[in-house]
């Protein structure tokens, strides 16, 4: 009979001493000897960075496309069929869930179901409804702890004091109307991906964006926020200019706030806290600028309200997820952007993460003048959204729906 263990990681904030020891051989007695697979953010962004180099990647079915050109649920899914495809001996899945919509999670249960007798799996999970029913074997991560090992252990912080905003140092004027799109129409090389899209976002808004994978909800905010040339040839007013036409690119971000989780990857610098707040005043990691006193005093009443006075000092790279990601998210607001997007920020976090940020989120929402345009395929039970795009996919491209909900 083939063996299978589930990691519970809730509520520790850093697992990833456990995870490299596995993934480095260091197994349970009975899954040692097996060949090890490996499916795991770390290990797709090494798959993209191969195909940055190279201009290809082996998980590419046809070679016509990049393998980053693929959507982040896309890619996990190509990922997922290459290794069960390779039949190991052992197969850790570490939040292998995350990105994959509502339609997509049977599927691959059923693939798991399917090779199960073959292939040993290790999963590591922090929401226990992840877990795959046929693990029966379920452990802590805390009783993998190496007693002779220090720090190996830190609990998730608690859930932070209220969120009340510190206040701009600078107004940034915006018009009413934010964002129109006014028939949009969006295709790669054949390939609709939308269709007559009709939506405006306007001023102290908090809209969510929802679809399945692939649906285009990264291409929108991407038009929105990227330089994406596909966006200038049509008919999207940002801040009342054309698209292409008017302000620079930069002089648009200027008026915006971005957060995804895989921008964190980009900061490799060892700067601090405080140095990465005040950073989102200065439009510089690096603080070739010296900030003036009243940006620190600003950069540390935004820690204060995280309850992260504490951290201040502390090098940001070394911090728990959550953290990184509250911080940075205070980051993309510290100069209270009219328009603030956040690209499936609570992807990979607990429940206790996830608590904790759409918390941040909602305050955000009630206590500035920033619009929010949020983007997930969980539905997240206590986000407090004004309205929802939802994009519906077809042959022709996906369309959207706009839902409004009463207070
Ligand atoms: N350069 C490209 N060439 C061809 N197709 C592309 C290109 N870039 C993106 N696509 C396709 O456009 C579609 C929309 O991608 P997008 O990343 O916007 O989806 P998404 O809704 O954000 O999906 P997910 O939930 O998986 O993140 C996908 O099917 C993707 O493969």
């Amino acid at each position: 009979m083939t063996n299978h263990l589930g990691i519970d990681t809730s509520g520790i904030a850093d697992v990833s001493w456990l995870k490299k020891r596995f993934s480095e051989g260091d197994l349970p007695e009975n899954f040692k000897g097996k060949n090890i697979l490996e499916f795991s953010e770390s290990v797709l962004q090494h798959y993209l960075l191969e195909d940055r180099r190279h201009g290809n990647s082996i998980l590419t079915p046809d070679n016509l496309r990049t393998f980053s050109s693929y959507s982040s649920g896309e890619r996990r899914k190509m990922l997922l069929d290459h290794l069960l495809k390779q039949r190991p001996g052992v197969l850790i899945l570490d939040e292998v869930f995350d990105c994959l919509d509502k339609e997509s999670i049977p599927v691959y249960i059923q693939k798991f179901i399917n090779v199960k007798e073959e292939i040993s799996f290790i999963q590591f999970f922090r929401k226990k409804e992840d877990r795959l029913a046929f693990i029966e074997q379920v452990k802590y991560a805390e009783e993998f702890v190496d007693p002779r090992a220090e720090n190996q252990l830190s609990k998730a912080s608690e859930k932070p004091a209220h969120f009340e905003l510190p206040p701009p140092i600078n107004q940034i004027t915006a018009p009413e109307v934010l964002v129109d799109f006014k028939n949009v129409n969006l295709h790669y090389s054949g390939k609709d991906i939308l269709r007559n899209i009709s939506w405006q976002v306007r001023k102290n808004e908090f809209w969510q964006i929802s679809g399945p994978n692939g649906a285009g909800k990264s291409t929108l905010l991407d038009m929105i926020y990227g330089n994406n040339p596909k966006a200038y040839g049509t008919d999207l007013e940002i801040f009342g200019n054309r698209k292409g036409s008017g302000e620079t690119i930069w002089e648009l971000r200027e008026k915006m706030g971005f957060f995804s989780p895989s921008m964190i990857d980009l900061f490799t610098r060892r700067n601090t806290v405080l140095e990465m707040l005040v950073s989102g005043m200065v439009d510089s990691v690096g603080l070739y600028q010296q900030p003036s006193g009243t940006q620190l005093r600003c950069a540390g009443e935004w820690l204060k309200i995280l309850g992260f006075s504490r951290l201040s000092s502390q090098v940001f790279i070394e911090l728990p997820e959550t953290e990184k990601r509250l911080i940075l998210i205070a980051r993309a607001m510290i100069k209270h952007p009219p328009l603030l997007i956040l690209d499936e920020p609570t992807a990979g976090l607990d429940a206790m993460g996830i608590e904790k940020l759409v918390y941040f989120v909602n305050s955000i929402a009630a206590n500035s003048e920033t619009t929010i345009l949020y983007v997930s395929h969980r539905p997240e039970k206590e986000l407090q959204p004004d309205a929802e795009l939802r994009l519906v996919p077809s042959s022709e491209g996906s369309t959207g729906e706009v839902l409004r909900f009463q207070d």
